[in-house]
């Protein structure tokens, strides 16, 4: 008998989780209406220049119509894309489509969406196509004081025209307030972003100017300020005298995919490390903020930063990944210089780990690990904050006896920032059951699928966006800070460029390079590899299960 039928008072889980995601969305509207920057009557123009473009289908135009769906936009607001295709804005959904996921009973509002939504085609240098633009968008909005939001989802190389026409020809009336929303890269080392950021400071006023980095708006990520100054029994640990080493890693599954004409002129170190990584660590580093305002926390990040010497050539591994001739997997078949976007014999780099110190009187001492690789085995994204070893020899027979290392494994505490998020205490424990003291590795764990079952995490750029109406500017990055982690890497980054670090070859689909593990290992970072995570433990997902959970979520 189907119990939901027979009680009136039961809710299907589907009924359920959705309960659980409209009761988060009212408190989140809730926040919003209390916050009161997005100022629900005023109108509201979003313009998402390069438009046509691989990011504006891929993140801005799905994110926009999810929040307008949600209910968190204002409600008089219009959309204008901008790019120099010819094309209509029929012609970008269509192309949006696959990334909008409009479900059927969603389709009226769907629609409401569209029609709000208008396309201008224009030059990124041509003055009087900036003064059209504008007049477009006085008449759509019919005001033109309305707030206006400018995406650029545009390469680096039309930045500095583009803001400068959009400051000179598209302000709004006062009150009407304008904010920007630049993409990384910002530069390509600490020459060209300063340079950028003083063209910037010459049109607008840094609180019109929002720099995204979109690992700030992951769940994981916004959760360490919490996960760290909520719990004091994590704050003693917090230091040189307790942590071992810190590791920061991503690593993708994918190769360039076509995206080599970019991605060549950057390298991975621009690419992942110097900002997504970077910020992570300034993060989970920093010194406890006087509060959670923005201006607070940016403070107590660039303090950090400032702690930290440029990178040695010696901590520093790069490589660039070769096909797999053997593998049964086409796209594994393909190194880095068989994609056609890619110069033939570019000595770029996929993959790069850098070691970094710090030098304040709580991490002297501990290694921070930064690792980051394109086509590797997997897809993930974590923290590893590994404590230094037990004291004394107390275990040390039993261990002999058990254990094929010879050494208890040390504690680890894992923040895993993607796929399915989730917090886990790596501990020892006695193996259950047993008569002696056979000690096996285990966790404490909290799994967020598991935990929070029902509950819908907003993608990043959901809530950064949302984050702009707000006028928050806590997940969005400073030129201060952008200045010390271009300063960080930008010796590194020179030799790269020059070709004088050892470039090594590492198949497609590998697990890493082994050169760089036998140097985290050197700094102190030790992975014994014999820990299982407990899905693999139990045998009941096996990775390519993961994959396709998470191409479903
Ligand atoms: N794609 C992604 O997944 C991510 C992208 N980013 C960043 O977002 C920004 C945009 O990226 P993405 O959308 O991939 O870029 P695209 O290469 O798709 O460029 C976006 C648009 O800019 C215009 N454009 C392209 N090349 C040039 C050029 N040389 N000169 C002038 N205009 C040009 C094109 O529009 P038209 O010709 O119609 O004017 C194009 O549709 C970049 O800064 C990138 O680093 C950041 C994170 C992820
Ligand atoms: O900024 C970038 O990030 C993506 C990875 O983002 P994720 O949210 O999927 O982890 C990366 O593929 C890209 O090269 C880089 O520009």
């Amino acid at each position: 008998m189907d119990e939901n039928k027979s009680n009136p008072h039961s809710t299907s889980t589907s009924q359920t989780t959705r309960e659980t995601a409209d009761c988060i969305f009212e408190r989140l509207r809730f926040q919003i209406t209390r916050l009161g920057s997005a100022t629900p009557l005023t109108s509201h123009i979003f313009f998402i220049f390069g438009a046509s473009g691989d990011l504006a289908k891929k993140k801005i135009y799905p994110t926009l119509w999810w929040l307008y769906r949600d209910g968190f936009l204002p409600e008089r607001i219009r959309f204008i894309g901008y790019a120099r295709s010819q094309i209509t804005i029929a012609t970008i959904f269509e192309h949006a489509a696959k990334y909008m996921k409009v479900e059927n009973h969603e389709r009226e509002t769907f629609q409401k969406f569209v029609e709000l939504n208008s396309y201008c085609v224009g030059h990124y240098d041509v003055e009087k196509d900036f003064q059209h633009l504008n007049d477009e968008a006085n008449r759509l909005s019919k005001q033109e004081s309305a707030h206006r939001l400018f995406y650029l989802a545009l390469p680096p190389n039309v930045y500095e025209s583009v803001t400068e026409l959009i400051s000179k020809h598209c302000r709004p009336k006062p009150p009407g307030w304008i904010r920007l929303i630049v993409e990384k890269p910002f530069g390509k080392d600490l020459q060209s972003s300063n340079k950028l950021s003083e063209h910037l400071s010459k049109c607008y006023v840094e609180e019109e100017i929002y720099r995204i980095d979109h690992y700030l708006g992951k769940e994981m990520v916004q959760n360490i300020i919490v996960l760290r100054f909520a719990n004091h029994i994590l704050s003693r640990v917090w230091n040189r005298d307790s942590i071992a080493a810190v590791i920061i890693i991503f690593k993708e599954d994918i190769g360039t995919q076509g995206r080599g004409g970019y991605f060549d002129q950057f390298g991975i170190i621009r690419d992942v490390i110097q900002n997504h990584l970077m910020q992570i660590l300034s993060i989970v580093a920093m010194e406890k903020p006087r509060s959670t305002k923005g201006e607070d926390i940016r403070d107590e990040k660039v303090k950090l930063l400032r702690c930290i010497s440029p990178v040695k050539p010696e901590d520093v591994v790069i490589g660039q990944y070769i096909g797999d001739k053997d593998s049964g997997d086409v796209e594994h078949q393909q190194g880095y210089l068989d994609d056609k976007t890619v110069p033939d014999n570019s000595t770029t780099p996929t993959y790069a780990q850098l070691i970094l110190n710090i030098n304040n009187e709580r991490w002297a001492g501990v290694p921070f690990i930064l690792r980051a690789g394109k086509a590797l085995n997997e897809k993930k994204a974590e923290i590893r904050i590994q404590f230094r070893d037990a004291p004394g020899a107390m275990f040390d027979e039993d261990i002999r006896e058990n254990d094929p290392n010879g050494r208890l494994a040390r504690d680890e505490l894992v923040m895993r920032v993607q796929p399915n998020e989730a917090i886990y205490l790596k501990l020892n424990t006695k193996r259950p059951g047993e008569m002696g003291f056979i000690i096996e590795e285990t966790e404490l764990d909290l799994t967020y699928g598991d935990r929070y079952q029902g509950v819908k995490l907003p993608d990043a750029y959901e809530r950064l966006i949302l984050d702009v109406f707000m006028g928050s500017k806590i997940n969005f990055v400073r030129s201060d800070e952008l200045q010390e982690a271009w300063r960080i890497v930008d010796p590194i980054l020179e030799l790269v460029d020059q070709k004088k670090l050892p470039l090594i070859p590492y198949k497609f689909g590998v697990f890493g390079i082994p050169e760089a593990f036998e140097a985290a290992a050197k700094h102190g970072y030790i992975f014994r590899g014999t820990y299982l995570w407990k899905d693999e433990r139990s045998g009941s997902i096996t990775s390519k299960e993961q994959k396709k959970k998470e191409k479903n979520r």
